[in-house]
């Protein structure tokens, strides 16, 4: 069973010597009079949908005891189908950790009653935005010494248990909001859940990370929908062209409406301030085409170089985008390999990498149009390209040049 820090006061027993560091994060260190230890061994997960059974089904092998609750009794008993947990009752001991998992514009309130139920235990939550909830919990008279923030930056365009999974928190960000009054043991309880379900814990104030994600997660969310709304009028046979350009830059425009909502109600002012700015671009751009119009010989002096800096300032900005587990974004080589659309080709083609020695960092599948084909996208370490495009053709498979 795993054992994690809690604090004086918590039931557990004395450390002996200094606190464990953790990779990837600097621990706050408690004084060694009033460091404890304690079983993180009974969580309870409130709200078991996408968030909330994925968090139950990366901890349950650990050694964790999740019991689950959820309003929905069909949500619920989903998520325990699933592996995530076991159904909670009335008669189970009190859980030591309580995570709110439910939409942002009730969470502030499930929080409050959480920490009323269970006196002792100590509770935080995931969502997206973070001032909101603790002015609720503050408005609410709350412990706020038992309550931490949290939000794993880590999801899918897809809601409910049905979408959960187990791996979706590796290596990703979940960033630790304690409050100004959250107890430094409960903190480190809420950064031992994050990193048992495999995520790199980040601490940041919650100003300071709503303001983080209105740039990262919440504006793009944004211009994604607003790009994939363009689509809906548009000719069936136009639509049928769309490559993976449009694919990347669309695939959260998937997301739930009444959740983005929330968030977006939840962070306005952080998310407005950039939108005005990106408003400010747009008019730059649209400008910039204007003078050219249909003349694409038009001197319109400015023009070009408000277009060139438009990608050329993409550029700088998606080069800051971090690789996989938080290291500098590598750019990948692509091998391109056109396979037979038949079961277990890719899976065929994947043991051949892997038997040829080479970590395969992501991968992208296309169906060509009009033949039953697939276009098979393996990106690999740059020195790693020509050796497996060999290694493939001898193996007999199709890659491209
Ligand atoms: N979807 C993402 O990509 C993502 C990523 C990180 C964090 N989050 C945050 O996680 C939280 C849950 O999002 P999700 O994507 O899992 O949504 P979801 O719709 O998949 O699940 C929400 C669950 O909460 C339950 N619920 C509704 N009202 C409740 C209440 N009063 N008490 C307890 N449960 C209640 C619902 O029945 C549902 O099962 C949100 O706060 C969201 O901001 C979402
Ligand atoms: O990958 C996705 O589908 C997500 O939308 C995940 C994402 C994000 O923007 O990164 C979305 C909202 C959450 O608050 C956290 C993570």
């Amino acid at each position: 069973m795993p054992r994690h820090v809690v604090a004086a006061g918590d039931a557990g027993q004395p450390v002996r010597g200094p606190l464990p560091r953790t990779r990837g994060r600097q621990r706050t260190h408690l004084p060694v009079e009033v460091a404890y230890v304690a079983a993180l061994s009974r969580v309870r997960i409130v709200g078991t949908g996408l968030i909330g059974t994925s968090i139950g089904l990366a901890i349950r092998d650990r050694g964790v005891e999740v019991s689950l609750s959820d309003p929905s009794p069909t949500a619920v008993a989903l998520a325990a189908d699933l592996g995530a947990g076991r159904l909670a009752t009335d008669d189970d001991p009190a859980p030591e950790l309580i995570v709110v998992a439910a939409p942002p514009d009730v969470t502030g309130d499930v929080v409050a009653q959480q920490l009323t139920r269970f006196p002792q235990a100590t509770v935080t939550d995931v969502a997206s935005v973070k001032r909101v909830i603790a002015h609720e919990l503050a408005e609410a008279g709350a412990d706020a010494s038992r309550y931490v923030g949290g939000h794993p930056m880590a999801g899918r365009e897809r809601s409910g248990a049905i979408s959960g999974r187990s791996d979706l928190f590796q290596g990703r960000p979940w960033v630790v909001v304690p409050t100004s009054n959250s107890h430094p043991g409960r903190v480190e309880q809420v950064c031992a859940l994050a990193e048992l379900a495999g995520a790199v814990v980040t601490r940041m104030e919650a100003a300071e990370h709503d303001a983080a994600v209105a740039a990262v997660s919440h504006v793009p969310q944004v211009a994604a929908s607003l790009v994939a709304s363009r689509l809906r009028e548009l000719p069936t046979e136009s639509v049928a062209l769309a490559g993976q350009g449009l694919r990347d830059v669309t695939r959260i425009a998937a997301s739930d409406p009444a959740l983005w909502t929330q968030i977006l109600v939840g962070n306005a002012s952080a998310v407005r301030d950039i939108l005005a700015e990106l408003a400010r671009d747009l008019g730059g751009v649209v400008a910039a085409l204007d003078a050219i119009g249909d003349n694409p010989d038009a001197l319109a002096p400015g023009a070009r170089g408000v277009l060139a800096a438009l990608v050329a300032d993409g550029n700088a900005g998606h080069a800051r985008i971090p690789g996989k587990h938080g290291l500098t974004a590598v750019a990948y080589g692509v091998v391109t390999v056109v396979v037979a659309d038949e079961p277990g080709t890719v899976a065929r083609l994947l043991h051949d990498i892997g038997a040829e020695g080479v970590n395969m960092e992501d991968l992208h599948i296309e169906h060509e149009v009009g033949r039953q084909v697939g276009i098979v996208q393996v990106s690999v370490v740059p020195q790693a390209v020509e050796p497996l495009i060999e290694a493939l053709r001898r193996r007999g498979w199709n890659v491209r040049d």
